[in-house]
């Protein structure tokens, strides 16, 4: 049995004349990768800023590893649909910015970055600018950043969301590896059902605003997961029973 890693509990808010969650709970254990699956405006980023201590609730908790670190940031890394890489830095450095902020020396911190380079597919790009790089590399290398702020809990909001359909499926793809390898815990923002069902163990699928969860969706499929998974009968009914809510939700 997997250790619970993050845990939500009753999380409640309301901006002004906005309520926007509703009695939140979610639970994420040690290398699980769950994801949190909504319509647009529904409070998905809310709930991330929460969840990162970013933002407080009107009520509820965030517990990690069993303790309380509601409104407190600093235990979970969190990366957005934009890069936000520091375009006068190379792609080493904007890599190893986690370490350089821990004070670890220049030269370690980039020989430590440096052995992921593989694994995320930046070897041999180490000195180009950002602007050099395809979108999909610089996701890749905006990921290793993440990772290096936090091994513990990464919390993805929609990172794949602007690039282009193709590109897309290939880094969600190698997001599935490269998690397991890393025996990563991650959560995961998206609303696009596929990504939610192919990359996950659990998808939480949150209503319109105010959002609750109006479902929570295990996904026994086997890993590696293969492409011919879309054909699956077992994908297709998980699909369907995910569809089937939204289409309720009107
Ligand atoms: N600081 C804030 N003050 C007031 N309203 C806010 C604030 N932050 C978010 N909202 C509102 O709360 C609602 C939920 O926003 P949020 O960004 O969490 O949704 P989302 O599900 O992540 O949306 P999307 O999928 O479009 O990114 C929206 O109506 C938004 O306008």
């Amino acid at each position: 049995m997997k250790e619970t890693k993050l845990k939500v509990n009753q999380i409640r808010k309301a901006f002004p004349n906005l309520p926007t969650l509703q009695n939140i709970s979610l639970e994420l254990s040690e290398s699980q990768f769950v994801s949190v699956l909504g319509p647009s405006g529904c409070g998905k980023s809310t709930l991330f800023s929460i969840i990162a201590g970013l933002a407080s609730p009107d009520a509820g908790e965030v517990l990690i590893d069993g303790q309380s670190v509601t409104g407190r940031p600093g235990r979970v890394s969190f990366m957005h649909q934009k890069d936000l890489l520091l375009p006068w830095k190379s792609i080493l450095d904007n890599a190893a910015l986690p370490l350089f902020l821990q004070g670890v020396s220049t030269g370690e911190a980039r020989e430590r970055a440096q052995q992921y380079f593989h694994l995320f597919g930046l070897a041999g790009f180490e000195n180009y600018y950002p602007a050099q790089l395809s979108g999909g590399m610089r996701q890749r290398a905006a990921l290793l950043r993440t990772f290096l702020f936090s091994k513990d809990i990464l919390l993805l909001d929609e990172p794949f969301g602007g690039l282009d359909a193709m590109t897309r499926q290939s880094m969600q793809h190698w997001l599935m590896e490269v998690v397991q390898e890393l025996k990563a815990s991650v959560l995961l923002i998206t609303h696009d059902v596929d990504e939610s069902i192919w990359l996950s163990d659990r998808v939480y699928v949150l209503s319109r605003r105010p959002a609750v969860v109006k479902k929570v969706v295990e996904i026994p499929l086997k890993r590696p997961r293969q492409l011919n998974l879309f054909t699956d009968a077992t994908y297709i009914a998980l699909k369907e029973t995910i569809l089937d809510c939204f289409q309720r939700d009107v």
